[in-house]
Parts: structure tokens; C-alpha cells; sequence
């Protein structure tokens, strides 16, 4: 008899409740109930056009640049609805932030880079606390060592994974509770990926994190609990070492052992 596996996680971070998104007529999502652990690393795994980067965009509300988008049930972050109507957006983005698939650096040096959001939220008035919130971010990101003397420079050339790390410095500099990942090793080599890898390790606990992986080594490597959609629908999610060793659902089993995907 296999024990009954948690899907509901103590005092969650994020709770997402009947969620269902549509682009146009076409439905994405379908009903997609989950909790977000602020101690664990989450990942959402599922074959390609299964609805995982649709569906983590709902948690920061990142579907509402897509016109054709429309988002149905409740989604909180904190307990506090994210979608009423006097949710500020701006503010939401920085409390959950995102890293993309390709790293998207701006055409700024890597001090602007960290520096520009937590401008613009008004965290810094003294050139001095600037600099501390940039070497802080770019410490936890653990690009500090790699660009100290040579802040100046563009972020866009420094390398793909640095690119990738700038990102999620970007991220830190405005003080996130949550951050999602959608894919954000997908371009980069190897090297860069287990460097993102350990990155997510260290920054466990500090900020609720979900991860977006086509790799299921990834998932098993990073992650503490594993969300596995298929045709739009949440099949599964549970531990990840019990999903990957002991899959409750037939999809999953066949997902994880290479059937499809
Ligand atoms: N902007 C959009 N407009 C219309 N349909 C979209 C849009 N974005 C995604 N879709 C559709 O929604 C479904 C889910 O896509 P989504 O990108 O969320 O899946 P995914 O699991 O993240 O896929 P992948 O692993 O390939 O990135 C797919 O059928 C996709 O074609």
C-alpha cells in the first residue's frame, strides 16, 4: 500500500486553485490546482507544449502581455489574491520574479543591469546602498568574483551562463520572495549548467523557486518536489525522489522512463 503523497505543502508561498488558461479558445491549462513551498525547489516537468510555461506565467502574471491570455480561478501569493484588481503588477513582478529561457541581459553594463530595478522600486537612495545591493546580488548570484572589476562593462559580453547568472542577479537586486525559471539552462553548456545548478542549491530556502525542465536529470537534481503536467492537465506532483522511483500515475511512469516526450 503506497502512502498517501502530500499535494497540499504547509504554509505554502503560492497557492494556485482551479486554474484554467485559454488563448483565445484554445485551452491551455485545465484545472491545475498546487501549492508552493517556500523551503523547496519546485519543478515542472511534461512534455513539450504540455502548458508548463503557460502555467508558471500565471504566477506572476506575465500571461497578461499576451493578448489572446485569460486566466481563470485563484491564484495567492502570501494568501493575498494576485489577480484583483487593485494588485499592482509592477510590484507583484518584482515579489515574484522570472528568468527566462535565453538570458536576456539589457544593453547596459552589468552594474546597470543589477542596479536598474531596485531604481525604479525606489530600495536605494544613496549611490552607497546601490553598491551594496549590487555586489549583494551579484554575490548570491555568484557572479561577484567574475565581474568585481569590470562592473562597467556590458552585460551582454560577458558569457552565456554569466549572462544567465547577471539575470538572476537582476532578479535578487529587488528583494524577490519567489523566483520561476523557465528553462533558464536550455542555452547554455554543460559547465554553465551545473554552475545554475548549484546556484539554485544555495539559494534554496532564501526564496521560493520553480523551475521549468524539459531535463529530468535536471529535475531530480535540483528540485525537492516535481509537478508533472501533461495535455494541460497537472497529472501528478508530489517528492521528487518518490515521483522519480515511484510514480503513482501511468503517464508519469511512461514520461520519466523516455515513452514520450
Ligand atoms: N502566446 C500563445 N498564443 C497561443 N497559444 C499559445 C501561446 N503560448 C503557448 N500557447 C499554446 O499553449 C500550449 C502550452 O504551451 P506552453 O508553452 O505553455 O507549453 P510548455 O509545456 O511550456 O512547452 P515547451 O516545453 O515546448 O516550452 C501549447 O499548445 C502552445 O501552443
Amino acid at each position: 500500500m503506497l502512502e498517501p503523497r502530500p499535494l497540499k505543502v504547509d504554509a505554502p508561498k503560492m497557492t494556485a486553485r482551479s486554474v484554467n488558461v485559454y488563448y483565445g479558445a484554445k485551452q491551455a491549462i485545465r484545472n491545475v490546482s498546487i501549492d508552493v513551498s517556500m523551503e523547496d525547489v519546485t519543478a515542472f516537468i511534461g512534455p513539450s507544449g504540455c502548458g508548463k510555461s503557460t502555467f508558471l506565467r500565471t504566477l506572476n502574471r506575465m500571461n497578461d502581455t499576451v493578448a489572446s491570455a485569460r486566466v481563470e480561478g485563484d491564484i495567492t501569493l502570501d494568501g493575498e489574491d494576485i489577480y484583483a484588481p487593485d494588485m499592482d503588477v509592477v510590484q507583484l513582478r518584482a515579489r515574484v520574479g522570472m528568468v527566462f529561457q535565453k538570458p536576456n541581459p539589457f544593453p547596459k553594463s552589468i552594474y546597470e543591469n543589477v542596479a536598474y530595478g531596485a531604481r525604479i522600486h525606489g530600495l536605494a537612495s544613496a549611490r552607497a546602498d546601490m553598491d551594496q545591493i549590487v555586489e549583494r546580488s551579484l554575490r548570491r548570484a555568484g557572479l561577484w568574483d567574475e565581474v568585481k572589476d569590470r562592473l562597467h562593462d556590458s552585460g551582454t559580453a560577458l558569457s552565456g551562463g554569466q549572462q544567465q547568472r547577471l539575470c538572476i542577479a537582476r532578479a535578487i537586486a529587488v528583494d524577490p520572495e519567489v523566483i520561476l525559471m523557465d528553462e533558464p539552462c536550455s542555452a547554455l553548456d554543460p559547465i554553465a549548467t551545473a554552475r545554475i545548478e548549484e546556484l539554485i542549491h544555495e539559494l534554496r530556502g532564501r526564496y521560493a523557486i520553480v523551475i521549468v525542465t524539459h531535463n529530468m536529470q535536471q529535475a531530480a537534481r535540483v528540485s525537492q518536489r516535481t509537478a508533472f503536467f501533461h495535455l494541460g492537465t497537472l497529472v501528478e506532483y508530489g517528492s521528487t525522489s518518490e515521483m522519480f522511483t515511484n510514480p503513482r500515475e501511468t503517464r508519469t511512469k511512461d514520461y520519466i522512463t523516455g515513452r514520450y516526450g
